[in-house]
């Protein structure tokens, strides 16, 4: 039973005739004939208020009921009779209702007493007939006066009379037989129409009724919504159980609350202009995508149960809407948001770790291999260079170079890669080109250590390129993008990472542009990725062991063979001698010279090579302390984040253009009196000078040299001809424009520094000139040293 509700607890109309007896039935017309009484008992013109009316109702009801019981037994009989005489002709009225509604009814059904809606009489301004079988209610179009009007569970079919309610401000029509819509005059504030359960198929227009804030047509058969354009107040859209298939001609309504639940929607669209919108219930459709309630900041609730989309939806539409706080009545929990955002725009940390992990996993399936030349022992890993660095900023060319002169060292470790080889590009050399469908198989077979997408191709790091080359007793070189850095930095590989980035991007722009192989949106997004790279170096300090300027490649190979022969502890003329030449006599000469004079290879103390802890001992002798270079970074960092601290802004290039001071040397056992003569001089003013990093306190063979004072100790490297000396080449603190003597006749302006001990010092600097070697870098990195010799092809 439908009643307006609520206004009190007293009970309404109808609901009194529920309790009193059927109101289709003839106890419907003993209780309008009463009505009909009671409301005439009250004084002509004076209208009883709402109270008078209720009280003298039921006092009628209990006097009735008061005579009926008191009355005489003898007469039992003959009233029994006439009861069931009654009885039938009730059941003969019930019959013969015509579903016509008639005055006594709607005296009985109104109620809510109050001012007119035109302000100047008393007048009863709601009105419920809900379940009362009326076909026929042309009587209402005398009641001017209504706001309210409750019709359902009846059987009209023509609402004309609602044309006569100027004041109507909210209908009911519910389970009906209309089939019209809105066919009437429309009240000019009506607020709230209920038509569901009707037979209605088509929306008009409704530009009239501009008040209009809630409006139900669920159950009915309508397949287009329409005519709703100039509703702008309309809040609440309901229009379940129909048959739309398409949601449009909502344009930009303030709609809050929308149902479209059951019908035949198979897309979402026609909603990005509700930015309204708080609640939507999509369920039981067919829609297959979710897309389409993206940028609705307001939308909190949203259904979308049993429709055609995976069972992944439920993530999906979460992501999607993350302020979401309820999906198909369910709570959604910070957990599932985590989720949502890792499964559909996952940071790149998730990427890579996800990558990683597959490849794990789907190495692990198969039959168990083991890699021993590449496995790390317990305290050294397998060497490795690795380039990064945006496409085609040359660093596959500095990896080939690089690989020429140190081939006693490194190999090129191509990569596997489903895109077609560029003009001039080789098998094999460049990369293993190979077809969707081998990659796919390699990737899962667990072959690869590493797989990266990059405008539309697969690349990938196949585990036994880089055995076969670690097989052969060589460190591998290899050249990615920072996606795959980020993965290989979850394995148990520990390469050392130089970033080579071009700083002038109009350069590489149109570098790109000539190489007429890119698209312009390829060429874009390369760019683009220049600052991706700033960034990463600028915000993870040490995430690279090295940056390097691509703008000018020679310069940049310089600067790359020179770290690499800090690396290896090689001097130039050795690693010049490394360089394959024609002649293989003078070059396997040069081969044998780079291992048997000591005194030119520096740092390593020539170790055998083929000794199984060889990586161990090197790893041991070299990371037991922080190089200058890693104080030098930290300090750099330290400084950095203390300007952030007081809202300075670290520039872009700091870490690629700010050179820190000078790296401290390792001394090398060899030298060991150089460190002496150093640490007694420093002790004559160890009042005046105090190294801002400490000093070294033992008189060991790694001792260190406060930092300031490393310049002085600066080896053989980076004398005048070496082309690297510009500001813009290195994290690494080689003495930018200045050569090995220049730094001398610097050193003396370091502040507390005496200026005898610069002399002193670099005499000794002259004698051993060739023996310090600085090692850049991490400590928690192996150094790339000698490559044993003599483990080539253990199998497996
Ligand atoms: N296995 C891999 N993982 C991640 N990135 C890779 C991998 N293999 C190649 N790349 C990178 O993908 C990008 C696209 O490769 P492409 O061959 O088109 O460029 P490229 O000409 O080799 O670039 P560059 O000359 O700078 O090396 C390059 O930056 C390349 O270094």
């Amino acid at each position: 039973m439908a009643t307006s509700g609520s206004d009190s607890q007293w009970p309404q109309p109808s609901s009194l005739q529920g309790s009193l007896g059927n109101p289709r039935t003839g106890a419907q017309s003993i209780m309008l004939r009463s009505e009909k009484e009671r409301r005439s008992s009250f004084p002509l013109g004076q209208r009883p208020t709402e109270p008078q009316f209720r009280a003298s109702y039921l006092l009628q009801q209990l006097i009735r009921r008061y005579r009926e019981a008191d009355a005489d037994e003898g007469e039992e009989k003959e009233e029994e009779e006439s009861e069931e005489s009654s009885d039938s002709e009730m059941l003969n009225l019930e019959k013969e209702f015509d579903g016509v509604l008639r005055e006594e009814a709607v005296a009985e059904a109104l109620y809510q007493l109050g001012r007119s809606g035109s302000g100047t009489e008393q007048a009863y301004l709601s009105l419920t007939l809900s379940g009362c079988d009326l076909i026929d209610i042309s009587i209402l179009c005398g009641y001017v006066h209504l706001q309210k009007l409750d019709l359902s569970v009846n059987k009209i079919e023509d609402l004309s009379c609602v044309s006569s309610m100027p004041y109507l401000l909210e209908l009911n029509a519910s389970q009906n037989k209309l089939t019209t819509f809105f066919y009437f005059k429309p009240p000019q504030n009506l607020k709230k129409v209920d038509f569901s359960c009707n037979q209605i198929s088509r929306m008009y227009d409704l530009s009239a009724y501009q008040a209009l804030t809630k409006l139900i047509l669920d159950n009915n058969q309508i397949e287009e919504i329409c005519g709703l354009e100039l509703c702008r107040n309309l809040t609440h859209l309901s229009l379940a159980k129909n048959k739309i298939t398409r949601i449009n001609g909502l344009g930009m309504l303030p709609i809050k609350i929308l149902c479209l639940s059951h019908n035949q929607i198979e897309k979402i669209t026609g909603l990005d202009d509700l930015k309204a919108l708080q609640t939507v219930d999509l369920s039981y459709n067919q829609i297959s995508s979710f897309q389409g309630l993206e940028n609705h900041d307001f939308l909190e609730v949203i259904d979308l149960e049993d429709n055609k989309e995976k069972s992944e939806y439920w993530l999906f539409v979460i992501f999607m809407l993350l302020q979401l706080t309820e999906l198909d009545q369910k709570k959604i929990k910070v957990e599932e948001k985590v989720a949502a955002v890792n499964r559909y725009n996952p940071p790149p940390e998730v990427v890579a770790a996800e990558d990683h992990m597959t490849h794990v996993v789907n190495s692990l399936m198969q039959p168990q291999r083991i890699f021993d030349s590449t496995l790390p022992s317990l305290d050294a890993p397998y060497p490795m260079l690795v380039l990064a660095g945006p496409q085609a900023c040359g660093k596959r060319e500095l990896a080939h170079r690089l690989c020429r002169q140190f081939s006693t060292y490194f190999r090129y470790g191509a990569c596997h890669t489903t895109r077609p080889p560029y003009f001039g590009e080789g098998d094999r050399v460049d990369y293993h080109f190979i077809s969707q469908e081998v990659f796919d198989e390699m990737l899962n077979m667990g072959k690869f250590i590493l797989t990266f997408n990059y405008g539309n191709h697969s690349y990938g790091l196949n585990r036994d390129t880089i055995e076969g080359i670690a097989r052969d007793g060589l460190a591998s070189c290899v050249h990615m993008e920072i996606e795959g850095v980020r993965s290989l930095k979850n394995s148990y590989f520990e390469p050392r990472y130089i970033l080579v980035v071009p700083m002038n991007k109009k350069n590489y722009e149109g570098y790109l542009r000539r190489k007429g192989l890119f698209s312009r949106v390829e060429i874009e997004f390369a760019v683009s990725r220049v600052d991706l790279y700033v960034e990463i170096n600028q915000t993870f300090p040490g995430y690279f062991d090295a940056v390097i300027n691509a703008d000018d490649l020679d310069a940049a190979y310089q600067q790359l063979s020179q770290l690499v022969r800090e690396y290896l502890g090689l001097s130039e003329e050795t690693a010049k001698s490394l360089a394959p030449t024609a002649d293989i006599k003078t070059s396997q000469l040069n081969f044998e010279k780079s291992f048997k004079k000591p005194s030119v290879l520096s740092s390593y103390d020539f170790l055998d090579s083929t000794d199984r802890n060889y990586f161990a001992k090197l790893w041991a002798k070299l990371s037991a302390k922080k190089t200058p270079v890693e104080i030098n970074s930290l300090e750099r960092q330290y400084k950095t984040a203390r300007q952030a601290l007081m809202g300075k802004t670290p520039l872009h290039h700091t870490l690629l253009f700010q050179r820190g001071a000078v790296p401290a040397p390792v001394i090398n056992g060899v030298h060991y009196f150089a460190a002496l003569e150093l640490e007694k001089s420093l002790e004559l003013c160890e009042d005046s000078f105090k190294a801002p990093f400490g000093r070294y306190s033992e008189k060991s063979v790694d001792s260190q040299v406060p930092v300031e004072y490393s310049a002085l100790f600066q080896p053989c490297p980076w004398p005048k001809e070496l082309p690297f000396q510009s500001q813009e080449c290195s994290i690494y603190s080689y003495p930018a424009s200045e050569t090995s003597e220049s730094k001398e006749d610097k050193a003396p302006e370091a502040p507390h520094k005496p200026s005898h001990l610069s002399a002193k010092v670099s005499l000794q600097y002259k004698r051993h000139q060739t023996s310090f070697v600085s090692r850049p870098g991490s400590n928690t990195k192996p150094t790339l040293p000698p490559i044993p010799q003599g483990r080539k092809y253990t199998s497996v």
